[in-house]
This record gives C-alpha cells, structure tokens and sequence, in this order.
C-alpha cells in the first residue's frame, strides 16, 4: 500500500474526449503534463464529477486510470474516484486501481435511490474491504442529495481504512465542527471558489476542477491562507472567483477545455449529452483567457 502524504492540492482531472465522445489518449496525457508542469499540482483526483466519470463505460474508466498513472508515474499523489451506484463496479475498479498503484481510492456516496446511512455506510465497507488501500469519502449534497451528519462521517471514520473526506459544501459549520471533531481525518476542500475560508478552518487541503488551469493561483490562496496573510490571500481568491463566475457563466467543463486549448492543450469536447462548444462559446472562452492568463 501506498504510505504518501495525501496532503496538498489537486485537480480533478478533466479528461479529453473527441467529436464522437471517445477518449482522446493524446489529449488526456497532454491535461495530466499540463497539471503537472505547468499547475504544479500535488496529486490528481482521477474518475470524479470533473472526469464525466458518472457518463462512462466500466472499461472506459479504467482506460482513463491506466492513462492517468502512466503518463504521470510516481510524480504526484494520484487518488481515484471509483464510487457509483453499481456497487459491483466500485469494487472492481477499487482493485483494480490499486493493483495500479493509485495511493488513494474515493467514492462518492451513493445517489439516485434514497439509501439509507445504514446502506451508504455498507457501500463504503464493501469496496475497501479487499483492497489495501485507503479510502477518501466524496460528499457533494448538491448534485448526491445526500447529506450526512457529523456523527455519521464519524461512524465511517471509525474504520480506519476511511481517512478521509472531500467535502464539497458550503456548511462552514460543519466543516469546523468536522475539523475540530475529527483532527486526524484528512478533509478536502471541494468548492475552489471558498478555497480560502476553507483553509483558515484548517483543511488539509483541496480538489478542484478549476485547478486544471488556475492551479497557480490556487496555491498561491493555500500557502499565504495558511501563512495567516488573509488579505493577500483575499486579493487571489477575489481574482480567482470573477475567473470562476465567468467559467460558471459559459460552461464549467467545457470553457475550462477551451481554456485549456488556448495554453496549448489538445482538451477536446465534452461527452455527451453535455452540450457540443458554439462559436460564441468559444469566443468567450478566448476572452476569459486572455483576461486571466
Ligand atoms: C461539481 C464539481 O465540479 N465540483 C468541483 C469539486 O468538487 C469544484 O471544483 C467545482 O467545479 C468548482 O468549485 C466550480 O464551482
Ligand atoms: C472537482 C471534483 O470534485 C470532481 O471532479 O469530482
């Protein structure tokens, strides 16, 4: 088993699909260099919401794991999001990342049904039974509908192959309550735009979608946040969220791929049914780019 920190800062990987919503292996290797060289991201958070991964094939998703681990090696911390309503499926892809060298496993809580905590806590069970890995809970009430409370992220605490959370929220309540509960279980922060209140509360750092391309920036928030240099810390993230209203506003996946395209990156489209980029699309993606890179 992997023993990296799992501290820092990730991107949630985008992944590069062509016309016909294909992987595009060219593509997807190009975004991976580009968080890496260009980001200079700690890890990748392979498979989550950012990946289209809840639009995929089983064999799609461990192409894009395989892709993933061997263009970036061992150079940076990789976690993969191997949750989904197929239970059957999550285990699989939870071995099989593993037997990959991935250093960290998520799974997002399951969705669609109304499962019960006794079910959810079941789900998270099952999958890192048989695997010797770790696993990074993925709480996202807005798009899941689930919420849990502080008692029942501690009850899947207590086992001591879950380590972690992702926590995209905004209930700063809970996520203080969670940090001061709970001090030696990794939190994530989830929502790129609150990055900076986030980190005051203490987490022990992030997974975004727009660290693909605002990477710099991002830790630029982190280190001066945790320094205790709150208005410099203010004047980035107020930088970093009129960037993140405009992506909002055009787009999110898409436009953060133009916005990729324009530095170089071969991102390509989106897989359907998110929509095909119009030309004003794009034309406003060259603006955003021009007016923050
Ligand atoms: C649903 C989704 O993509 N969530 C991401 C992480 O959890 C975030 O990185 C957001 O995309 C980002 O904060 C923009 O709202
Ligand atoms: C960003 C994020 O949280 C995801 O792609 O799952």
């Amino acid at each position: 088993m992997s023993t990296r920190d799992l501290k820092g800062l990730y991107s949630a990987l985008l992944v590069a699909f062509d016309e016909n919503g294909n992987i595009n292996e060219k593509g997807l290797r190009q975004i991976v260099r580009h968080n890496i060289d260009v980001c200079k991201m700690d890890g990748l958070y392979v498979g989550g919401s950012t990946g289209e991964n809840f639009m995929l094939s089983t064999e799609e998703k461990k192409r894009i794991f395989e892709i993933a681990k061997d263009e970036a090696k061992d150079d940076i911390t990789l976690i993969a999001q191997v949750g989904s309503i197929n239970l059957k499926e999550s285990v699989e892809l939870a071995k099989f990342v593993t037997d990959l060298g991935y250093d960290a496993i998520s799974a997002v809580t399951p969705f669609y049904y109304k499962f019960s905590f006794d079910e959810i806590k079941y789900y998270y069970e099952t999958i890192i039974k048989d695997v010797d890995n770790r696993m990074i809970i993925y709480s996202i009430p807005f798009l899941t509908g689930v919420d849990m409370s502080l008692a029942q992220f501690g009850e899947l605490f207590a086992n001591p192959k879950i380590v972690g959370v992702k926590f995209t929220a905004a209930d700063f309540y809970l996520l203080e309550r969670m940090r001061k509960t709970y001090p030696d279980v990794l939190i994530f922060a989830g929502f790129d735009e609150m990055l900076l209140p986030a980190t005051v509360l203490g987490v022990d750092g992030a997974i975004g979608s727009t660290y693909n391309v605002n990477g710099v920036r991002a830790r630029q928030i982190f280190e001066l946040a945790k320094q205790e240099k709150i208005s410099e810390a203010l004047e980035i993230q107020h930088v970093t969220n009129d960037l993140i209203t405009d992506i909002l506003d055009n787009g999110l996946y898409g436009t953060i791929k133009l916005l990729l395209e324009e530095a170089g990156v071969e991102a390509g489209c989106c897989r359907e049914p998110m929509k095909k980029y119009s030309p004003e699309m794009r034309a406003r993606a060259k603006e955003i780019y021009k007016k923050y890179f």
